[in-house]
């Protein structure tokens, strides 16, 4: 049976990956990911290929399969991380709410051939547009300080997801792991990442 690791310490891309019917075993990547460029496509692709790289073990088995992802918000051209504090995410909501935004998840697929390891990635795109919220209605869901480890400041999967107007593209992979497209991708590179033997 395969081996897969799933390099990050989000419980989010756990629980995604574990519905998904995946088997896999949890190793946070140990290095410091670094942004090179500013084109957001790019550099979420970029950081999963460091996470999942950082997770890379010198006795690896035959197959052994490596996931790497990192997610951004985009709004207007300017990326969005995880909030700095707990105002920083009160001005990102606030720039939000009412408008449309794209969250951009880059996966890393790492496969171990031979001691070599062949590399797949991608990055996949939702846009998702906000009803208007009021700043009382912010500064009360940041007072919960769910949107202090997530990108653009909010959960689309927690309390905040009652303002989201509408979706276009994947859920999960707002969530930050697009599971669809990781499965196509993963099968394309003759990857089965379930029903093993
Ligand atoms: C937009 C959005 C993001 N997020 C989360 C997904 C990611 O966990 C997080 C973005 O941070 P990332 O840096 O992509 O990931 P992470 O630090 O949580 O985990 P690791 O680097 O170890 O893989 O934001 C949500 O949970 N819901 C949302 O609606």
């Amino acid at each position: 049976m395969r081996k897969i690791i799933l390099a990050s310490a989000s419980p989010r891309r756990r629980e995604l990956l574990a519905a998904a019917g995946v088997s896999f075993k949890v190793c946070p990547g140990n290095g410091e990911e670094h942004i090179t460029g500013t084109d957001p496509e790019e550099a979420v692709k970029e950081l999963s290929s460091q996470k999942a790289f950082s997770a890379v073990f010198p006795e690896a088995e035959n197959g052994t399969v490596i996931l790497g992802a990192d997610t951004v918000v985009v709004f207007e051209g300017k990326i969005l991380g995880k909030p700095k504090d707990e105002e920083d995410a009160v001005q990102t909501l606030k720039m939000l709410q009412g408008n449309t935004h794209q969250v951009y998840t880059g996966v890393t697929i790492l496969e171990n051939i031979c001691g070599k390891w062949q590399k797949t990635s991608f990055t996949e795109k939702t846009d998702v547009t906000f009803y208007p919220v009021s700043e009382k209605e912010i500064r009360d869901y940041v007072k919960t300080k769910e949107p202090m480890d997530k990108a653009g400041s909010y959960g689309i999967q927690g309390l905040f997801g009652i303002y989201v107007k509408s979706i276009s593209g994947e859920y999960s992979n707002v969530v930050g792991l697009p599971v669809g497209r990781l499965f196509y991708e993963a099968k394309k590179s003759g990857i089965e990442l379930r029903w093993q033997e």
